[in-house]
């Protein structure tokens, strides 16, 4: 097994209702790469999360990871992935202990350890003292903030990540971002899929662009900059999924909005 290869992708293909989404994804990814993967709407990038956490079958191509066919019906290559999704679906009636302990169970920790590790990881965001309290009285950063700490309490070597950032305040953005490229740096390979380009310019090294189900760009930051001429990722993302339109659209939207009855 190649641990170089942490995932690797070859000709996925996924299709809805008898239309194709994924049209033919094609992938390598290293150990410790930050992956940016950013699209449109629609363009398939959850669809393509889903099929590599094994959430997703029916689909054709080749998908590995840590040099595993997923499709071979062993999960144990799960044990190894954390997923921070774009919508948290926490238990609203526990307690983070409760909770953390729980999933820190379902990946292979002791009771103990869970609970020990999940307290201090609280402390770190902060909420040492909602350690006990209900998650159906946390505010959204809280609640993002538990949803984090559960994805990396069994320190997974891969991660995938949903707009991780949302709902967090400015300084736990940083603290966040940080956390990130540390544990790339150590090792951890990291799918990180948002729409806010700024971010995912500052902290991905490396970055796949999907449009309609295919890979229209993947390089560096700086490569993509070269190869459509363009400076910020922002714009570098409206040049390469054919967009130049959000004047035109906003000035219609605004005249629907304001028109006389
Ligand atoms: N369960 C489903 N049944 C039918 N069509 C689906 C299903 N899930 C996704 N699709 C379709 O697949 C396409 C890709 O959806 P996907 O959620 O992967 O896009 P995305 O890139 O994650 O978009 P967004 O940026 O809006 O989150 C869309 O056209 C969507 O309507």
């Amino acid at each position: 097994m190649n641990e170089q290869h942490v995932l690797s992708v070859e000709d996925l293909r996924m299709k809805y209702n008898g239309r194709y989404v994924l049209n033919g994804i094609d992938l390598e990814v290293k150990r410790g790469e930050m992956i940016g993967y950013i699209g449109p709407n629609g363009a398939g990038k959850s669809t393509t999360v889903k099929i590599l956490l094994g959430l997703i079958e029916g689909y054709t191509g080749d998908v590995r990871i840590f040099g595993q066919n997923i499709a071979d019906g062993d999960v144990e290559y799960k044990r190894r992935i954390g997923y921070v999704p774009e919508v948290a679906e926490l238990y609203e009636q526990l307690t983070p202990a409760e909770y953390l302990t729980f999933i820190g169970e379902l990946y292979g920790l002791s009771y103990e350890d869970a609970d020990y590790k999940a307290k201090r990881l609280m402390d770190c965001f902060g909420l040492e003292k909602s350690y006990h309290s209900r998650i159906a009285s946390f505010s959204k950063g809280m609640r993002q903030k538990v949803l984090l700490i559960s994805a990396l309490l069994h320190d997974p070597d891969l991660l995938f990540l949903d707009e991780p950032l949302s709902g967090l305040d400015a300084n736990s953005v940083m603290v966040v971002k940080e956390i990130l490229s540390q544990l790339s740096a150590k090792g951890t390979t990291i799918f990180y899929s948002s729409h806010i380009m700024d971010v995912v310019e500052k902290i991905s090294s490396r970055i796949v662009l999907i449009a309609e189900g295919r890979v229209v760009a993947d390089g560096t930051f700086k490569q993509l900059q070269e190869q459509s001429m363009e400076g910020s990722l922002e714009e570098v993302f409206n040049e390469l999924t054919g967009f130049n339109e959000h004047r035109a659209i906003a000035e219609r939207f605004v005249s629907i909005v304001q028109e006389v009855q």
